[in-house]
């Protein structure tokens, strides 16, 4: 990868990351990001640090196999983006945060474990579509790894239980958008508890996938 690609996307990390924490949407040290580099490696976010607060010359940068090549310790949670991107060829970022209300539907006991949001805006669905449970496991377990394995493949998102969701995209501007996306839904399903609101047919549902196919 070329230096001035490799600085690009450290500042685009760095600026991304503030522009998340500066809105709210994930608080104190939580959080990570990584992009996906051209030489079969990773650029990732430190453990512990602020995603509002990046320095983009300390960004952990890693090999094919997650070793830290240079930057400051990884994630705890770079086995988890790996194990996705294993599953995704086609996406070259992904996204974890604590936003607040899709952690909140995280913990509900009555989602459905397959979807866990129904599809009740058009641009939830060209963006996100369906949303599959993760079972609970402390942060930074490697069996988070292997429960991600069966479902990434399938899903561009996945919500990890009474935690938080992690979202892959082609572009790290593409999965911000569409963890900007899954929280707003959330909220939305929040909000709409107890009215019994209309979601999108099947048919509208299928009509928007044929149309706006998602990575
Ligand atoms: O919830 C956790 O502890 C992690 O998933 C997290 O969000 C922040 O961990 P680091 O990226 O290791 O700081
Ligand atoms: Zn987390």
């Amino acid at each position: 990868m070329s230096r001035h690609d490799d600085n690009r996307l450290r500042e685009q990390i760095a600026t991304l990351g503030r522009s998340l924490f500066d809105r709210g949407l994930t608080m104190g040290s939580s959080g990570n990001i990584s992009v996906r580099t051209d030489d079969g490696g990773w650029l990732m976010t430190p453990t512990n640090a602020c995603l509002g607060r990046l320095d983009p010359a300390r960004i952990s940068r890693l090999d094919g196999e997650g070793n830290c090549l240079d930057g400051d310790r990884p994630t705890k949670e770079s086995f988890l983006h790996m194990a996705m991107y294993a599953e995704r060829p086609q996406s070259g970022a992904i996204v974890h945060l604590h936003s607040t209300h899709s952690v909140a539907v995280s913990c509900l006991p009555e989602i459905d474990h397959d979807d866990c949001l129904p599809p009740l805006t058009a641009y939830y669905v060209m963006r996100v579509g369906r949303l599959p449970l993760v079972p609970y496991h402390m942060p930074g377990d490697a069996a988070l790894g292997d429960a991600v394995k069966g479902l990434a493949g399938r899903h561009s998102a996945v919500l990890l239980a009474n935690h938080g969701p992690v979202v892959a995209g082609k572009s790290l501007e593409a999965a911000v958008y569409a963890t900007e996306e899954l929280e707003e839904t959330a909220k939305l399903y929040l909000l709409l508890r107890g009215h019994n609101p209309r979601t999108l047919t099947p048919d509208q549902v299928a009509a928007l996938e044929a149309r706006f196919p998602r990575d």
